[in-house]
């Protein structure tokens, strides 16, 4: 634990959040629920091939194809169905949206619905599921409109800056919830044996500078040119502009390249390339960039697409993909200025 965490379960500190009119019950009850089903996701992830759990979805050797038009694995089917039938009895949602699913899924008429809309990336990292490498969830929550007579997909493609609460719960060699209700950014720890998230650290800082970056580096050919001149200058290191010699890391999980940065410092980025750019990029905005964006600024980092903070970009859909740059403040802001520079027509 922290030299600066107090010893306080995830109830008692949304409790805490509660008392002090930061959050009301039905938010507070939703993030409660969300844990428990990450609870019962990191079981399954934790069983590995004992739980029959690897391997593609699908039947019959068809593979199960999801709106991304990528192979589902079981553990993405699984997760999202558990996240889908925890949060199913109503009362503090009106919505659910997930990577795995064409559209959001409405809570029937028949419950009252809730004030609360929830996105989600069930399991992230779905490459590193049969590999026995950290994988996670991923969770954004918006308010739901109360004047709209249906809910639909439209009323998730709210901005970043709209989010209420955003977290991420990481299967590694501890399973850890890492939350922001927008006052700051905290970590809970699973304590197996009782079975509940422990505060491990509150108010988790991201040190402004860093000697680390994260990029899948084997799509360096497919880069636009203000990211090849950004990621050219870190590797000449001492010898080059940036007068300092760089480590790089790839997990190729999300959620795990972004835990690291969270603890450590560092910059993550997934940018633009010739593959998905008519895609807009790889990652997905309203349940990948967003919740991550968020968690980032609120631990004293920075997140842009590269050319606009993450937060304030509108979205257009419930599935966009966006460029992601996030992590230590000055590193951020080095990568966007190669950008602003070559953007404006000068040598990057
Ligand atoms: O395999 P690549 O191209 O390096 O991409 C890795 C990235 O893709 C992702 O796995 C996408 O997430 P999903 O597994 O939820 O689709 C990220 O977690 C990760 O950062
Ligand atoms: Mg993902
Ligand atoms: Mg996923």
């Amino acid at each position: 634990m922290s030299p600066n965490a107090s010893p306080v379960s995830l109830t008692r500190y949304l409790i805490e959040e509660q008392r002090e009119g930061r959050i009301g019950p039905n938010l507070r009850l939703l993030i409660e629920v969300v844990a428990r089903a990450c609870k019962s996701i990191s079981i399954a992830v934790g069983k590995g091939a004992l739980g029959g759990v690897l391997g593609d979805a699908g039947t019959a050797g068809e593979a199960s194809i999801n709106v991304q038009g990528e192979a589902q694995k079981k553990l993405d089917v699984l997760s999202n169905e558990i996240l889908l039938e925890a949060n199913a009895w109503g009362g503090h949602l009106a919505a659910l949206a997930s990577e795995e699913m064409d559209h959001c899924v409405v809570i029937p008429d028949e419950y009252p619905r809730g004030s609360y809309l929830l996105l989600f990336d069930p399991l992230d990292g779905s490459s590193n599921i049969d590999v026995n490498i950290s994988v996670g969830t991923i969770f954004s929550v918006l308010r739901c409109p109360d004047d709209i007579a249906t809910v639909g997909d439209e009323h998730f493609l709210q901005p970043g800056t709209a989010q209420v609460a955003a977290g991420y719960c990481t299967y590694g060699p501890s399973t850890m919830l890492v939350l922001t209700i927008g006052n700051g950014t905290h970590s809970f720890t699973l304590d197996r044996e009782i079975g509940s998230f422990v505060m491990t650290t509150r108010g988790m800082r991201i040190p402004e500078e860093t000697r680390e970056f994260a990029v899948n580096m084997s799509n360096q050919r497919f880069w636009e040119p203000p990211m090849q001149a950004y990621v050219g200058d870190l590797l000449a290191g001492t010898q080059g502009p940036r007068g300092k010699d760089f480590n790089m890391r790839w997990v190729a999980s999300m959620v795990a390249d972004v835990h690291r940065i969270l603890t450590r410092g560092g910059i993550f980025s997934y940018p633009l390339d010739a593959k998905c750019a008519d895609k807009g990029g790889k990652l997905r905005l309203m349940y990948e960039a967003n919740p991550m964006a968020f968690l980032v600024e609120q631990a004293g980092g920075e997140a842009s697409t590269g050319r606009q903070r993450m937060l304030d970009v509108a979205p257009t859909g419930l599935h966009q993909r966006v460029p992601v740059f996030l992590g230590s403040k000055r590193e951020v802001q080095a990568a966007v200025g190669y950008h602003t520079r070559h953007d404006m027509g000068s040598a990057a």
